[in-house]
């Protein structure tokens, strides 16, 4: 059974402070950017054709969020994404609204067929979308729990080789030979909008320093999870509780997370 120490990997984010390049959506730019500062981490968010190359060169990952699309910007996580693959940088992709729209669903299949990510994090409906399940997808929340996922991950998981990561009251994470479950959180979460994306983006930054994806994933959900119950502690509306959600991601002790995270670890298959 694979041994985790989620709280040296903490440690060690915030000793490397790795660069993360997004190319996320409008509505979460801004406050992605300050959680993986408050994390530890160093953002930039850059999506021109022009420029997403270059600077996947100084990145030590990629989080590619399809949010809000436009024709340009598609162009820009394409470009972003062969070059991290030729690169070995590893890449988050969130597949958000995957199922809703034609044009999301086409631009997945594009971002795919272009480079292999290392870890792909969504809600149960886009992760059943992206499997080719018939999910209930209507916009970008999620109608069905994550456990419902698990089949749509370790089949995504299996073909594309990468991890896949979904998010919910429990988090379940599908690695090639292990499936995590995180149940830390708290129900708020889904009230504030982009907390997924930030759980992306906080994979994306883990993803740049940890042994490898799966524990990447775990330690992004673990991180998110137990920040998600501090800030709530003190935080029981939705503005507060985002605001004080920061707060908590830059004061999270490396054994307050390993006290707190509440994970089981299963053998996958
Ligand atoms: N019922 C819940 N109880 C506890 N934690 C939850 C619950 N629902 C979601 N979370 C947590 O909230 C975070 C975001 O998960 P969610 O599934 O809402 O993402 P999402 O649908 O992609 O969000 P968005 O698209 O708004 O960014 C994760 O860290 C998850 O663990
Ligand atoms: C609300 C919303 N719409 C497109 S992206 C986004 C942020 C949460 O996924
Ligand atoms: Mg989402």
């Amino acid at each position: 059974m694979i041994e985790m120490n989620l709280g040296t990997t903490l440690l060690s984010l915030r000793n490397q402070k790795p660069l993360v390049h997004n190319i996320t959506n409008f509505v979460v730019m801004n406050y992605t950017a300050n959680a993986l500062l408050a994390v530890g981490a160093s953002p930039v968010m850059a999506h021109a054709p022009e420029e997403v190359e270059e600077m996947v060169g100084l990145a030590g990952s990629l989080v590619i969020n399809i949010g809000t699309l436009s024709s340009t910007w598609v162009e820009g996580m394409e470009k972003a994404m062969v070059a991290a693959c030729q690169l070995g940088k590893p890449v988050v992709l969130d597949p958000v609204g995957a199922g809703a729209t034609t044009f999301r669903n086409d631009t997945l299949l594009r971002l795919l067929a272009a480079g292999t990510p290392s870890i792909i994090r969504g809600n149960a409906s886009e992760i059943m979308a992206l499997a080719g399940q018939q999910g209930q997808t209507r916009g970008v929340d999620s109608t069905q729990f994550s456990t419902e996922g698990l089949e749509s991950a370790q089949m995504l998981c299996r073909q594309l080789g990468c991890v896949v990561s979904i998010s919910g009251e429990t988090d379940v994470v599908v690695g090639p030979e292990s499936v995590a479950y995180i149940s830390n959180g708290n129900p708020i979460m889904t009230r504030i909008t982009g907390m997924g994306c930030t759980a992306s983006a906080l994979a994306g930054a883990f993803a740049a320093i940890a042994p490898n994806a799966f524990e990447a994933a775990v330690a992004a959900a673990a991180v998110m999870g137990v920040c998600g119950e501090l800030a709530y502690e003190g935080a029981h509306l939705p503005g507060s509780f985002q605001m004080s959600f920061l707060d908590k991601l830059s004061s999270l002790s490396p054994a307050e997370l390993d006290e707190r995270v509440q994970i089981t670890i299963e053998n996958n298959g």
